[in-house]
């Protein structure tokens, strides 16, 4: 894998990732009838470093946007090389859209916004995110009904995030809206996000194993 100068976004510009993150005891909610308060806090925190980690592979730069500074920082470890902001907006398009302003008010040529509950994802899928030749590219949950991650270039700053349920036709028609056509990229890193019991049943026995090993172990 290279690094992040040699891969650069469409026309070798300066890719900024945005990951938004709610921990603390608010994530994963729709988990709970299969994981306790802590197991949940530790998944969100193993899930977000795992994608903020795989995407500085290949960015050059990862904006983690959260309604709580420490314990995101804390969760996703001291270790990782990455800001955290704190958003001012609520709720996901808030945050988003709060790391968004802040890529692009610095020298971002493109921004990629990433959901911290990938399990999957590797260094491919991001580099397969960032140098699709499109302004605007949308990667689809596995059933196309959510948005797992989207590219945007430079000039699409007045994007409006419309994440939440059916968000991938939402996100489409706001791609009509500013006259352009979306790249659609499906792959199964950027399509298998974990959010139920069905999902978590559905990962590759192994991935589940890990997860489960990382998230008792503490
Ligand atoms: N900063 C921020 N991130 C959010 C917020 N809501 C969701 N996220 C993040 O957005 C991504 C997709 O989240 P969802 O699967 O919709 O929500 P979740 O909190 O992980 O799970 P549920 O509680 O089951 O909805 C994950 O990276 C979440 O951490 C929010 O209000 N603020
Ligand atoms: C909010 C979304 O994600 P999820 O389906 O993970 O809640 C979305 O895809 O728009």
């Amino acid at each position: 894998m290279t690094g992040p100068a040699e891969n650069g976004g469409p026309a070798g510009g300066r890719v900024i990732a945005v990951v938004p993150v709610r921990g603390g005891a608010n994530g994963k909610s729709r988990l709970a009838p299969d994981l306790g308060a802590e197991e949940r806090e530790r998944l969100v925190g193993v899930l977000a470093r795992h994608v903020v980690t795989t995407l500085l592979a290949v960015v050059d730069r990862v904006v983690v946007v959260t309604a709580d500074l420490s314990s995101t920082r804390r969760a996703v470890g001291a270790d990782v090389r990455l800001d955290v902001i704190e958003q001012s907006r609520e709720g996901l398009n808030g945050a988003v859209a709060d790391g968004c302003d802040f890529a692009f008010s610095g020298r971002a040529a493109r921004v990629a916004v990433m959901h911290a509950d990938l399990p999957l994802l590797d260094p491919t899928d991001v580099l397969a995110l960032v140098t699709a030749e499109a302004p605007v590219v949308l990667a689809p949950d596995h059933a196309r009904e959510g948005t797992n991650a989207i590219a945007l270039d430079r000039g699409l700053a007045a994007w409006r995030f419309r994440f939440g349920q059916g968000s991938f036709a939402e996100h489409a028609a706001e791609a009509e809206r500013h006259g352009v056509a979306p790249f659609v990229l499906q792959r199964p890193g950027l399509g298998v996000d974990l959010d139920t019991p069905g999902d978590w049943e559905a990962l590759p026995g192994d991935a589940r194993d890990a997860l489960r090993r990382l998230i008792r172990s503490g």
